[in-house]
């Protein structure tokens, strides 16, 4: 199995060769490193940093050298082998083991970033797929490295990030659920920095937007990086010591770094909704009597432009007392929105005036098809993008 490997510390020994042939090595493969240094205390003399969350260290104690391995944060204690190259090779085992069969899910962003948490919670014991980008992530789930990919579309602060709908509807994957998490932003620093040598801030720009009124009122400028997590692993990597970075407390713990403050969002109900995507689009169950999470579809809907397209769209759902949970109007002076269309052969469309539409109704509701077709008459190009179960419970990292 190719596994990924780069290298902190401080001592001698370095990198373990990214061209180890009995391990084959891959250093293109670096993004899916994670980097737990939890043992501060320690010497370190040689640090492995493997895919998911496994880091094998060679470590100095008392002057005597022993191996080390941290899993995710916790240190398992001193291992039995001499060789941090047998040990790294047995813990990749363990862990392709563990990670067959899991399903995969592609996000964007390093380990440690919400939009993981997000796809822990909708699949327990997935195996992470972190990817550079939002598009990565869909295509990783297009071309089957990945079974699912998770796409942040909303936040209470912020609204619809419309980008990310868009980028939705440029393929043919369908939303198959819906994940709401708190975001707590929390202000991370390097080991050894104090919050008063802090004069920048980096993170993913949202983050930096649901935190604009923290980040003035402390007068500190800001930068964007990738995402949270990336904006943690920054601090380790380059050794910023004027610097922190906005991630969740479960980013520090990973990265091993400081938490100088907790809460730093602009309001403390601040929520992100994500979207999970599949190949496939089975028609989730329908509700139990007693469970109140109703189905939810999610439609595109493209039209020659005017207040008659608002109003026929509004009048066909609402004559059939259909909720509406979200109507997203797509700003003109946006770029034109690239659709594929799948009923038409996967020929790829592009329009000016686009609606997004949620409504609370199954789409094999049969009042829901004739709303559906009546759009179909009076518009120029609707889409199911998917119907799933409403999530009724908002998610919490804390
Ligand atoms: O940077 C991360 O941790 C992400 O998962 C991305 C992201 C986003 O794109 O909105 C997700 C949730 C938070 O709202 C902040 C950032």
């Amino acid at each position: 199995m190719a596994v990924s490997v780069s290298a902190y510390g401080t001592g001698a020994g370095g990198l373990i060769n990214g061209n180890n042939r009995n391990l084959q090595l891959q250093q293109q493969q670096q993004q899916q490193g994670l980097i737990i240094l939890k043992t501060r205390t320690l010497q370190f003399k040689r640090v492995a940093v493997a895919g998911k969350g496994v880091v094998v260290v060679r470590s100095q104690k008392g002057g005597v050298f022993e191996n080390v391995a941290v899993i995710n944060g916790k240190s398992t204690g001193a291992l039995k082998s001499e060789s941090v190259e047998d040990e790294l090779a047995r813990v990749m085992r363990d862990r392709a083991g563990k990670d067959r069969g899991a399903v995969r899910v592609a996000y964007q962003g390093c380990p440690g970033a919400y939009s993981e948490a997000a796809a822990i919670m909708a699949h327990p014991g997935c195996q992470g797929v972190p990817c550079k980008s939002y598009e990565d992530a869909i295509w990783a789930v297009e071309f089957r490295r990945a079974d699912r990919a998770i796409l942040p579309v909303e936040s209470t602060l912020e609204g619809s990030v419309v980008r990310n709908y868009d980028l939705l509807v440029h393929g043919s994957l369908h939303i198959v659920q819906e994940i709401q998490l708190f975001v707590h932003y929390c202000l991370l620093v390097a080991p050894g920095v104090r919050r008063e040598d802090v004069r920048r801030v980096i993170s993913h720009p949202m983050a930096l937007a649901h935190c604009g009124h923290t980040l003035a009122r402390l007068g500190l400028d800001s930068a964007p990086v990738h995402d949270t997590a990336g904006a943690a692993e920054l601090l380790l990597n380059d050794k910023l010591t004027d610097t922190a970075a906005i991630a969740s407390c479960r980013a520090a713990e990973i990265y091993g770094l400081r938490v100088v403050a907790r809460g730093v969002q602009d309001e403390s109900w601040n929520t992100t909704r994500f979207l999970v995507l599949a190949r496939g689009s089975d028609l989730p169950p329908p509700p139990q009597e007693e469970e109140h999470r109703p189905l939810k579809t999610s439609i595109v809907v493209a039209h020659g432009g005017g207040l008659d397209a608002l109003f026929k769209v509004l009048s066909a759902f609402s004559k059939r007392k259909i909720n509406l949970t979200k109507f997203e109007v797509k700003p003109r002076a946006a770029a034109l929105l690239r659709v594929l269309d799948v009923n038409g052969g996967g020929t790829v469309r592009e329009f000016e005036h686009v609606f997004y539409i949620d409504f609370e109704a199954s789409v094999a509701d049969l009042n829901a098809q004739s709303a559906l077709e009546e759009l179909r008459e009076a518009m120029t190009f609707v889409r199911v993008l998917g119907c799933y179960t409403a999530d009724s419970k908002i998610y919490s990292l804390d």
